[in-house]
């Protein structure tokens, strides 16, 4: 049986069932619900702090693992990547009073506040910087006014905490983080049923980043239409019993629909109508 780890609590709890679900996995029903059996897919969920997870799927306990990219590189387990599972977007970036940095060389002998030890050494190693890094839990929007730290590192995501904390960025984000899904390599995820659920999670990405598009267009417009419609392999035509029209059906990206549909609409296609995908297998 496939063992999963799913994060508890917190900014990727909620998406990451909700794409399990999608998956046509069985999830838990009750937030304090710390496993789940899904016996129909042979899969058992374990729901643990996201912090950990990097470390069950790392010493081999648990198959696979859904996580923030920030939290794998923190906790130095020995876990890859293995899908990028397009939630929880944030950046991991210092920030500091208004003018008290003009550039990350500037941390160079400051003290970092950060609940992020681990990405932050890395950085600072790999920049050639030496710093002071105090571990803090979180809230470190508040190390600098209560004087434990000059600066801090920390997961932005809006910008409205660092905002209503007076404080600003400096440099470049360290990391640029999202929800991805983790195994111990890349043979641990090829077996049968680690590749059945990384294609069902394909599959929910496919199906959220693109929509079905239809329309109505006279034949000898078709060069014209599909050149903005090729959709991901072919587009379908068909006939339509209107003498010298066919209908076309093609996936677009759901980001582009309305500009490819007012351009279709613009060389003379009709009846152009969008559908949701619930589901894919490519
Ligand atoms: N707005 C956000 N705030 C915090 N973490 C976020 C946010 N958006 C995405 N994330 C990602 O969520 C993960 C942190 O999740 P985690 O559950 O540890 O913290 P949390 O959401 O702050 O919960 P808590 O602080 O209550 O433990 C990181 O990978 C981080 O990049
Ligand atoms: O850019 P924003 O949209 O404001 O989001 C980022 C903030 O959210 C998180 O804090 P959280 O609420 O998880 O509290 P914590 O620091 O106690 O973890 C993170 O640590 C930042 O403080
Ligand atoms: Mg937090």
């Amino acid at each position: 049986m496939l063992r999963i780890a799913v994060p508890n609590k917190g900014a990727l709890s909620r998406p990451a069932i909700e794409m399990l679900r999608e998956a046509g996995y069985r999830q838990r029903g009750d937030d304090r619900d710390l496993v789940c059996q899904d016996p129909a897919n042979d899969v058992e969920f374990f729901y643990l702090r996201p912090r950990d997870i990097a470390v069950y799927v790392g010493s081999g306990d648990l198959d696979l693992g859904i996580t923030g990219r920030d939290l794998l590189l923190d906790s130095g387990a020995p876990a890859s990547e293995i899908m990028d599972l397009s939630f929880g977007g944030a950046q991991f970036r210092f920030a500091a009073r208004p003018e008290t940095l003009q550039s990350v060389a500037e941390i160079d002998g400051r003290r970092v506040a950060t609940a992020f030890p681990g990405v932050v050494a890395h950085y600072l190693a790999a920049n050639s910087l030496s710093a002071t890094v105090v571990r803090l839990d979180g809230a470190v929007e508040n190390a600098i006014r209560l004087g434990v730290a000059d600066v801090i590192a920390d997961v932005v995501e809006t910008g409205a905490t660092l905002r209503q904390a007076g404080l600003v960025t400096v440099g470049e984000p360290l990391l640029k983080s999202s929800a991805i899904l983790i195994s111990r390599s890349a043979s641990e995820a090829s077996g049968t049923g680690a590749a059945q659920l990384l294609r069902r999670l394909q599959g929910v990405l496919v199906a959220r980043r693109y929509v079905m598009l239809a329309y109505d267009v006279r034949a000898d417009l078709l060069d014209q239409a599909t050149a903005l419609t090729p959709g991901i392999e072919s587009p379908t035509v068909s006939p339509l019993h209107r003498e010298g029209w066919v209908a076309v059906q093609a996936m677009v990206q759901r980001a582009e629909m309305h500009r490819i549909m007012d351009e279709l609409y613009e060389i003379g296609a009709r009846a152009i109508l969008v559908t949701d995908i619930a589901a894919t297998r490519l």
